[in-house]
């Protein structure tokens, strides 16, 4: 090494060179001190070479394709002797060709011609760049239609003919520009290498380019103002050419001035000497004969070094009047190797296809042109959107196309599938996002988030919150600051309130026990047999030294109104929605008591879903409305001109026009189906009710009258959170006789609420009350109206007065203690706890249909009834019972419906779905079964089946059983009650099971 420097050079350059190989022995161990192999070439070497070339000043010239054995520095030739060891690279926006790594293969079309590609479209250029080993009576091939092309003498000499028999001889340093659709042919007699450039001729206007002859050494060195380097160019810088081929002289030492980045793509063939090139962030010593390919925009410098000259032959493209087809963003992309390749493919295909004869023919007038040049480069701006905005796994899909609409329609196809899911999913967050603990700004920004997107794929669907109620309209900035400066409020005074957070709620007051007589179990006053706790069980919160005065939670109020806690980390988050004062003053008056000394409300819950087929009360609409026509027993349809114009302003169409029956006895006439809507609208009162302390009492067809009630009931929990265990508690609201049995309770949560609406009996304050009187231990019921205004003409209005945020109040709610409360009171009527209704307005999002849990919130649900029908119908088809009389000794097991309602990909609702499940749990083993097994076929089996078919080539078909229990007899003796619904009052007959069913013992487990 230090002979070579000593030798040779100590310029910075060879000293690179050979440290960088030094480094790179290192690396691989074998540090240690040698000698260069072979002497650096001597003058006689020199001259060989030049004898070779023919040329005078080919000095270092050497064929590209041997070049790697007559290198110049021992050091580089040590290097490409290592096993696998090539300087090529390869990246996203630059390639280092050296040529050792040069692949020669026959060139199609030419005869007794090898060919390396060394640059192509693949890499991302629009340009070819490759060398043509001619050998003996070699002969071109031509380039394909529309493109031109331009060709380098390196080593030998060829004959290049045209069309008009003329002839030239193309020596060492002498080139020739063929024209688009030129006919030519190259001729070698010995032999020849030659580099080629070609590319589509982007055609332009009436200009056209002429063939062109000539050599490096009749070209005039340019101007380079700034510059040292010498320059030449290959080809006339005039508007026709698309590219040009620059000869660059360099001395040692000289170097590029500017760093270099710019929209221009190079293909480089370093002709002589060497240097460093620099790429992007990297550096290369670089020689004679290395190919190097320059993305548009990568940075680039060079700087020779060594002892002579050093040239390069650099093709560079004059996009002058297509500058704005090259879109930056496409080549900044920062995306991997292949996907670049593929835009550049893609981009040079549109150059390509501007440049074809095809559009020569197509456009008339330079407007034209420049009008589709104005596509090109608008179509070229969308696509590079699209690319930057669609995910990788997209976008590799879209690449090839060039096209943005067509990109457009593909993606909105492919995309389109999961649209409505994704709809549905966004509708689902939206509906269900809460604040939570979070601030408002963080809350506002995630839905926003979560609304523009929605904005964008789903129709803006118009929304009847209080805030959009405004008038004129609030912009979202303004809602936005007005919800703050409500949170600032809420804040000072301590309280949270977030309606869609899980609520429910405990009250109990100091009010002295209503009932002063002696229990007859326990001989304790205060008390009755009842609810007595020593036949019933304590409550797990029970104080045993309880002082006077029930449980303190969430909120105390004392006479000065001060707030304190207490239980509330037994089983209340620590920020809940709390009542405020005027609620609890609501609550009070409702209860006809006064504010007691010191009283106490407790607060957990859950979050409120209406059903979609609830009727929304007392809507203020003029007819009463459905969106379904499913829900009409009887209906004509209306003409064409029949709207109805909600409060929005614009017209709705009317369908149909019919009857709704709530029950066999209780029907609403001229029920309009409007489409368009939600929810069913019940309209006015007027007519089919009669107002009652804000109650709406229905008249009926039949003599009995109903009342419309949402009611929401929470029960106090335990001290531990948990209802005793088997404890059922059976609220048995005394209605007509349908909703008897209302709920059982026997969650194990520390509270619950139930949601429903009822038709109750006109004293419905009676009986509700009397209900609670039957809970087996001390319990508070909160029970809340709903009242659900969607186009209710009174809807509270912001307006109105500064308390109206707190009109959210939408709870009215009463508590009721069986210690404190009295029947007597309430059957005579003196204590009202039904609140107003009227005044009970609240508004919710659009929700999805729940799922109901049990028979009766579906007995009168047409679309329930029918899939319960169906699940019968099914089952008895399938033998799977008969009905029969109960034997003696013989216990029938229960039977339950299970409900599912069964979505679409878009949120729609596919089907309701029913499933009638035995109580299999009340088997016993040895009466009603023996073993149990899996009468259906495993998920495993079906693959294995599906694995054979595909395998052996059988044919498969698919069929559905509605039933799981095709098979699956059963052989024991297994009787199983009526299924609700198909049931007559009183009825004992039971179902003989003769086949398998969910629930069962005998049934399927995997
Ligand atoms: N890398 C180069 O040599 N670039 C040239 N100076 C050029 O683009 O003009």
């Amino acid at each position: 090494m230090v002979r070579l420097l000593n030798n040779r050079s100590t310029s910075q350059g060879n000293y690179l060179v050979v440290e960088e190989t030094l480094e790179l022995l290192s690396r691989i161990g074998k540090k240690k001190q040698f000698h260069v192999p072979f002497p650096i070439q001597n003058e006689s070497e020199t001259n060989h070479e030049r004898s070779e070339f023919g040329n005078s000043h080919a000095m270092q010239r050497v064929d590209p394709s041997v070049y790697c054995c007559k290198c110049y520095y021992g050091t580089l030739f040590l290097r490409l002797d290592l096993p696998g060891f090539t300087r090529s690279v390869y990246k996203r926006d630059h390639a280092l060709i050296t040529p050792e790594s040069h692949v020669f293969s026959p060139l199609p079309d030419w005869a007794n011609t090898l060919g390396a590609y060394l640059i192509t479209p693949a890499m991302g250029s629009h340009f070819v760049m490759y060398l043509a080993k001619m050998q003996e009576n070699a002969r071109s091939g031509l380039p394909p239609e529309g493109v031109e092309r331009l060709i380098f003498v390196i080593q030998g000499a060829v004959n290049l003919t045209n069309s008009s028999r003329i002839s030239d001889k193309l020596m060492v340093d002498s080139y020739a520009y063929l024209p688009p659709n030129f006919e030519h042919s190259l001729k070698c007699d010995s032999s020849a290498t030659l580099v080629v450039f070609e590319r589509r001729y982007a055609f332009l206007d009436n200009h056209i380019t002429e063939q062109i002859v000539s050599s490096t050494d009749k070209l005039t060195l340019l101007e380079t103002p700034g510059e040292v380097f010498e320059l030449r160019k290959l080809l006339p810088e005039s508007m026709p050419y698309d590219f040009n081929i620059h000869i660059m002289d360099f001395q040692p030492g000289e170097f590029l001035n500017v760093k270099e980045v710019h929209y221009n793509q190079h293909g480089l063939l370093l002709l002589e000497g060497q240097g460093i090139y620099r790429l992007g962030d990297s550096w290369y010593p670089v020689q004679a004969g290395d190919v190097i390919w320059m993305a548009p925009f990568v940075p680039q410098w060079y700087a020779a070094l060594g002892k002579t000259r050093s040239q390069y032959l650099l093709y560079k493209d004059l996009l002058l009047h297509l500058l704005h087809l090259l879109n930056v963003d496409m080549v900044s992309k920062a995306i991997a190797g292949g996907c670049f390749q593929s835009i550049c493919c893609r981009y040079s295909g549109n150059v390509a296809r501007f440049s074809s004869a095809i559009w020569r023919e197509k456009f008339q007038s330079m407007e034209q042109i420049y009008a589709h040049c104005l596509w090109e480069h608008c179509n070229a701006i969308v696509l590079s959107w699209i690319l930057n905005m669609v995910s990788q796994e997209l976008s590799a899909g879209i690449f090839f196309v060039s096209n943005a609409l067509r990109v457009w329609e593909d993606l909105k196809e492919h995309i389109d599938k999961i649209d409505g899911s994704r709809v549905y999913f966004l509708h689902r967050e939206i509906v269900s996002h809460s604040q939570g603990t979070s601030s408002i700004s963080v809350y506002y920004t995630r839905l926003r988030l979560l609304w523009d997107e929605y904005d964008v794929i789903a129709p803006f669907v118009v929304c009847n919150c209080e805030i959009l109620l405004l008038k004129p309209l609030l912009s979202v900035n303004q809602a936005y600051s007005m919800l703050v400066q409500e949170e600032g409020q809420r804040q000072n005074i301590g309280r949270l309130t977030s309606i869609l957070e899980p609520t429910a709620l405990y009250s109990s007051t100091l009010v002295k026990k209503c009932f002063h007589g002696v229990c007859h179990y326990c001989h304790i006053k205060g008390h009755k047999k009842e609810t007595c706790y020593k036949l019933i069980d304590y409550p797990a919160d029970y104080k045993f030294n309880k002082r006077k005065g029930s449980a303190v939670n969430n909120v105390v109020l004392s006479s000065e109104g001060e707030s304190t806690s207490s239980l509330a980390k037994y089983y209340v988050p620590a920020k809940v929605p709390t009542f405020t004062r005027e609620h609890y003053q609501q609550i009070l008056e409702f209860l006809g008591k006064d504010p007691p000394v010191q009283a106490t409300t407790h607060m957990a819950g859950i979050r409120f879903v209406p059903f979609q087929y609830d009727w929304i009360l007392d809507t203020g609409a003029t007819n009463h409305m459905t969106f379904d026509i499913e829900q009409l027993s009887s209906y004509v349809a209306c003409d064409s001109s029949s709207f109805v114009q909600p409060p929005n302003g614009k017209t709705t169409q009317i369908a149909h026009k019919g009857t709704y029956a709530f029950s066999p006895t209780q029907t609403l006439t001229n029920v309009l189906h409007v489409p368009d809507f939600h929810y069913n609208l019940l309209g006015e009162m007027k007519g089919i009710a009669r107002s009652h302390n804000g109650l709406y009492i229905l008249k009926s067809s039949s003599s009995s009258l109903g009342l419309f009630i949402k009611v929401l009931v929470f029960v106090r929990p335990n001290k531990t959170g948990l209802l005793n265990k088997n404890t059922s508690i059976f609220l048995t609201f005394l209605m007509p006789s349908s909703f008897n049995l209302l709920f059982q309770l026997n969650s194990g949560v520390c509270s619950f609420g139930f949601y429903g609406v009822f038709i109750g009996a006109e004293d419905f304050r009676l009986k509700i009350l009397l209900c609670f009187l039957s809970l087996p231990y001390p319990m508070t019921l909160i029970v809340i109206f709903l009242h659900i205004p969607v186009v209710a003409s009174h809807a509270p209005n912001y307006s109105r007065d500064e308390s109206s945020l707190n009109d959210s109040s939408f709870v009215h709610a009463f508590s009721c203690h069986p210690e404190t409360t009295n029947a007597q009171n309430i059957a005579s009527g003196s204590a009202c706890p039904i609140p107003n209704l009227c005044s009970s307005s609240f508004s919710i999002m659009e929700s999805t249909s729940f799922e109901p849990k049990t028979y009766y919130e579906t007995a009168h649900d047409k679309r329930w009834v029918k899939a319960m029908q169906h699940e019968i119908h099914a089952l008895e088809e399938n033998g799977t019972w008969t009905v029969v009389d109960l034997p003696p000794n013989k216990r029938p097991i229960g039977c339950k419906w299970v409900y599912q309602i069964k979505y679409n990909s878009d949120g729609s609702v596919e089907r309701f779905k029913t499933w009638l499940v035995s109580k299999g749990y009340s088997q016993c083993e040895g009466v009603d079964f023996h073993n149990t097994f899996s009468p259906v076929a495993k998920q495993v089996t079906v693959h294995t089946v599906i694995v054979m078919a595909a395998m052996l080539g059988w044919e498969l078909y698919q069929m559905n059983v509605f039933n799981a229990f095709l098979k699956g007899d059963l052989h024991e003796e297994v009787y199983m009650t009526l299924p609700d619904g198909f049931r007559n009052q009183g009825e004992s007959r039971v179902c003989r099971l003769l086949k398998s069913l969910y629930g069962l013992k005998q049934a399927s487990r995997q």
